[in-house]
C-alpha cells in the first residue's frame, strides 16, 4: 500500500493569527495544493460536535424506507443534483478514461456502490431542492445550515488562496457569490469482498470533482485514496494524525481552468479501507461521509483569469460560463 502524509494546516493561524502566522498558513496551503491536489485542515470552523450532528442526519437520510427517498428521486441529466441519488446512477468511474482502460474486458459496465443525497444553496430558485419534509423533519433546517458554514469556510479558503497566489483581495472570491456550491451526504452500504473482487465495483472510481475545492469530511471507518502524484495511478489512504477534527481539501477542474493549468485537481476515489485490506470474505462495513463541491457563481466565466495568463503562457482553456461547465462534466457521470 501507498504511504503518502499529506500536510496538516493549522487552518486557524490564517482566519485569527497575526499577520506572519496568516502569511505562513496562506502559502502552506497553497504549496501542498500545488504538490498534490489535497491538503488537511484543522481549526477550520466546523466543530467536532456539528460533525457527530452530520454523521447523525446522514444516518437518519439513508435509514428512510425505498418509498420515501423514491419522492424526492433525482432524475439523471446534466443539470445540477438535487434530492436522493440511488446505487448505480453516478457512475465516476466514465469521467476518467484509463478506468475503463485498466478494467477488466467484458464484464459489464463499472459502477460505483453508494447512494447519495445532494442539494444546492438555500432557496435555489433555479434548480430547486428537495427535501424529505413529511419524512424527516428537521433535516432541511440542518442541512441549511451546514451549506452556510461550509460555503463560509470555503471562502475563507479562497481568501487564503488569494494571499497564497499574490492576488487582488476578492479576485476568487468575488467570483463565488451568490453561492451555486452543492452539499452531498454519501451512504456506502455493506459489500461483499466477492463482490468487489470482480472489478467492475468500487466505491468510487478514481475521479476529479467539478467545482473549485472539495471539503470532506469521513466516518471513523476511512476508505478515502489520494492519487500519489510521485507515482500517477497509484492511490494512498487519506488518514487522520492529529486527534483533532480534519478536513480533507480537494483542489477540483474548475481551478485547474481559472490558474490556466497551474493548480491540477486533486485525484481521488474510495476504496477498501486500509486495516481491512487483507479481507479475504465476508463484508467490507457499511461506510457514510459527506461532501461539499464549492462553486462558482453559475454566470461566472471558469476560463483563465487575468492573474495566470503571460503572453509566455496563453490562456489554454476557453472562456464558458460555470453551469455550461457543470452541465458538460455532470453529462458524464450517466
Ligand atoms: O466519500 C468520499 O470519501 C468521497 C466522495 C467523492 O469523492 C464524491 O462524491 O465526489
Ligand atoms: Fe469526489
Amino acid at each position: 500500500m501507498t504511504v503518502l502524509q499529506l500536510p496538516l494546516v493549522d487552518f486557524g493561524h490564517f482566519t485569527h493569527g497575526t499577520p506572519e502566522q496568516r502569511e505562513r498558513a496562506a502559502k502552506q496551503l497553497v504549496d501542498s495544493f500545488l504538490k498534490h491536489g489535497f491538503v488537511r485542515l484543522k481549526n477550520h470552523g466546523v466543530s467536532r460536535e456539528f460533525v457527530e450532528e452530520i454523521w447523525e442526519w446522514d444516518r437518519r437520510f439513508f435509514s428512510m424506507s425505498e418509498e420515501q427517498k423514491m419522492k424526492i428521486l433525482h432524475p439523471p441529466g446534466p443539470d445540477p443534483q438535487r434530492g436522493w441519488s440511488r446505487k448505480g446512477l453516478e457512475t465516476t468511474s466514465k469521467i476518467r478514461k484509463e478506468n475503463a482502460a485498466n478494467a477488466p474486458k467484458d464484464k459489464g459496465e463499472l459502477l460505483d456502490e453508494k447512494e447519495h443525497f445532494d442539494c444546492g444553496p438555500p432557496g435555489d430558485a433555479e434548480f430547486p431542492n428537495k427535501f424529505p419534509n413529511e419524512d424527516l423533519p428537521g433535516f432541511q433546517e440542518f442541512i441549511e445550515r451546514y451549506f452556510r458554514l461550509a460555503q463560509d469556510v470555503s471562502l475563507n479558503i479562497m481568501r487564503a488562496c488569494e494571499v497564497g497566489f499574490g492576488m487582488p483581495e476578492n479576485a476568487l472570491v468575488e467570483r463565488c457569490e451568490p453561492a451555486a456550491s452543492e452539499l452531498r451526504l454519501l451512504y456506502y452500504p455493506p459489500v461483499s469482498v466477492e463482490r468487489l473482487a470482480t472489478g467492475t465495483i468500487k466505491r468510487a472510481w478514481p475521479h476529479s470533482d467539478f467545482g473549485i475545492i472539495t471539503l470532506l469530511f469521513q466516518d471513523g471507518l476511512g476508505g478515502l485514496e489520494c492519487e500519489d502524484r510521485s507515482n500517477p495511478f497509484t492511490f494512498a489512504p487519506v488518514t487522520p494524525t492529529s486527534g483533532e477534527v480534519e478536513m480533507v481539501v480537494n483542489t477540483s477542474d474548475t481551478f485547474e481552468r481559472w490558474t490556466n493549468g497551474v493548480v491540477k485537481p486533486g485525484i481521488h476515489q474510495v476504496n477498501v479501507p486500509p486495516a481491512l485490506r487483507n479481507l479475504q470474505e465476508g463484508y467490507i462495513p457499511e461506510r457514510y461521509s459527506s461532501v461539499f463541491f464549492f462553486k462558482a457563481h453559475r454566470g461566472v466565466s471558469v476560463g483563465p483569469i487575468d492573474h495566470f495568463v503571460t503572453e509566455k503562457h496563453p490562456a489554454i482553456y476557453p472562456d464558458i460560463t460555470a453551469l455550461e461547465f457543470h452541465r458538460e462534466r455532470t453529462h458524464i457521470l450517466y
